[in-house]
């Protein structure tokens, strides 16, 4: 018989088919604290969670008889993924059953933003019947900019359109097609931020999401332009925000997620007159409830009957020889993906990777998932693993072409991961593993090198001429950058070269950009493989 514990206020209809299988007890025990949840999780074989229990490295080791952990939600911040997957306990989730109500959330909040409608409440409510204050705008013929096209930009920008709004939108993964196909105008934040009437953003919360929308970005901004969150608390800036509508840029806000939840009291959106807030209630429908908990619940059942299974956020079965083979090449693939989708500006449309050498006569698929994750991971954040990486690919237009040469190029070993990206651009770049030495990189673009994939590093492309080096150590010296190793590489005398460089810590932006304004040099951009 297996246990399963429901620690957040579930739909009971959604868990009912878990609640009727006979191999099944299901227990609910709510707002437990992480102290109570580690004394009873060892008796667990599943754990079903919302968004309120944060399931603590600590309560998945002392889950020891955990298998499945499910959130019935999208967004999986609050389980720690890896310690679930160093434990081998499948993490689940349920990514399409609230896409709808979360759009319709953030549509309604647009709209009441537009119409001050829960101002207007308040003080109708009070007794003054204030008919001045509270002159609206209308969303036709008004710029909307979406940042984040996945399930629920993408609603979003369908209801939009039927509103009579113009929509621009920004995803590192639409491409000219698919913002054709979405009827929607493929725009840069930049685009946006300066363009936009409306903004609401619909991503999930990344190291390169966090603050996208921070004091420069509404610097910029039209005036009296609005916007909105409804994805994850850190995406907009909040205090950058309460600046920008206290300075007269932005006319008002709507929050439903928060960057510290629930926010502490004196928090400034709290009584802002211009800002609009809920809490958290994105996903908070009948339907939607019933939908991800029908979704988590029968993906747990097949876990635990140990049948095939969609939706992992983590593990995938690999049979114990492959991985043998191929768990050596694992982190090197994921760092040959980050570097090449570090050094891509465009739409990626296409991965090829080529194994060449050893690897060309062994079933690649789960490097090829490392790879792709690696890709991802500089957009997706956390939300891609080895489970989702080719899903998520394919649901993002995005083509992988793998190909196996078993001719060595000279190395044992070869993963060459190419980047297609829109338009016209193209970035490769290739490792192997040397007996002795681990990882390196031996090719970037058309240039042969020898680094080790590590740290900080720094790409420059220059032209091939006396006294560059010296040019580029003495810049980052005097800018307290320490050089800790240095590769040239060129394919003839005097022609194009690139310089690659292991630098000791993180390079500030405007040191990179004196870097490029060096002469002979055309480019410095830095990649970061941590
Ligand atoms: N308020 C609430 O209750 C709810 C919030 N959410 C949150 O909404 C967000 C979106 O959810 P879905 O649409 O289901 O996810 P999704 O994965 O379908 O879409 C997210 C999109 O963001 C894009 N993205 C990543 N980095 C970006 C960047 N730097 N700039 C622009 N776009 C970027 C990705 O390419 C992806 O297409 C997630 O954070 C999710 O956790 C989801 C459901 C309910
Ligand atoms: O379950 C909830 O209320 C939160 C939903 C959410 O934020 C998500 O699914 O990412």
């Amino acid at each position: 018989m297996f246990k399963v514990l429901v620690s957040d206020p579930i739909s009971d209809l959604g868990i009912q088919q878990l609640m009727d299988a006979n191999d099944v007890v299901v227990d609910k025990k709510t707002g437990l604290s992480e102290d109570e949840l580690i004394a009873i999780i060892g008796e667990y074989d599943g754990l079903l969670v919302r968004s309120q229990t944060t399931v603590t490295e600590k309560i998945i080791a002392a889950g020891t008889n955990l298998k499945v952990i499910g959130r019935a939600g999208v967004g999986v911040d609050n389980i720690k993924l890896e310690a679930a997957t160093q434990r081998g306990v499948v993490v689940i989730n349920a990514p399409d059953g609230n896409t709808i109500t979360t759009c319709e959330h953030a549509f309604a909040m647009m709209m009441a933003l537009a119409r001050h409608i829960p101002q207007a409440y308040a003080k109708t409510i009070s007794g003054v019947w204030d008919k001045k204050t509270f002159l609206g705008v209308e969303l036709r013929g008004k710029t909307l900019g979406v940042l984040g096209m996945g399930r629920i930009g993408s609603e979003v920008a369908k209801r939009a359109k039927a509103f009579g709004m113009n929509i621009l939108a920004y995803d590192p993964f639409l491409t000219p097609d698919r913002a054709e196909k979405l009827e929607v105008k493929l725009a840069s934040v930049d685009d946006i931020v300066r363009g936009a009437d409306f903004i609401t953003v619909h991503t999930p919360l990344t190291a390169e999401t966090r603050h996208m929308i921070s004091r420069p970005q509404f610097e910029v901004m039209k005036k009296g332009m609005r916007i909105i969150n409804c994805a994850r608390g850190g995406v907009i800036d909040e205090m950058a925000l309460v600046e920008a509508i206290d300075s007269g840029i932005v006319a008002g806000a709507a929050f439903d997620v928060f960057e510290k939840e629930p926010p502490q009291a004196d928090h400034p959106f709290l009584s802002h007159p211009k800002i609009i807030v809920t809490p958290h209630l994105g996903a908070s429908t009948v339907e939607a409830q019933e939908n991800v908990a029908i979704d988590v619940s029968e993906q747990v059942l097949h876990i635990l009957r140990n049948e095939p299974f969609i939706n992992a956020v983590n593990i995938p079965p690999v049979a114990p020889s492959v991985m043998n083979k191929l768990q050596p090449y694992f982190t090197l693939g994921e760092k040959l993906g980050s570097f090449a989708t570090q050094l891509t500006h465009g739409a990626i449309s296409e991965i090829t990777v080529e194994y060449a050498g050893d690897l060309s006569d062994v079933d690649t698929q789960p490097l090829t998932r490392y790879i792709v994750k690696g890709v991802l991971s500089r957009h997706f954040g956390g939300d891609v693993n080895i489970v989702n990486s080719m899903h998520l690919a394919k649901t993002r237009d995005v083509n992988v072409v793998v190909t196996k040469s078993p001719k060595t190029k000279g190395f044992t070993n070869l993963i060459t991961v190419t980047l297609k990206a829109d338009p016209d651009e193209e970035r490769l770049v290739a490792g192997t593993l040397l007996q002795g030495y681990g990882e390196r990189i031996v090719q970037v673009n058309k240039f042969p090198v020898d680094i080790a994939p590590e740290g900080h590093q720094i790409l420059i492309s220059h032209n091939d001429k006396p006294g560059i080096i010296g040019l580029v150590g003495t810049l980052l010296g005097e800018n307290d950058v320490n050089i800790a190793s240095m590769q040239v590489g060129r394919k003839i005398v005097g022609g194009a070269a690139i310089m690659l460089l292991t630098v000791d810590k993180a390079v500030p932006q405007q040191v990179l950009v004196k870097l490029a304004g060096l002469q002979e040099i055309n480019t410095a951009e830095e990649v970061i493989l941590l």
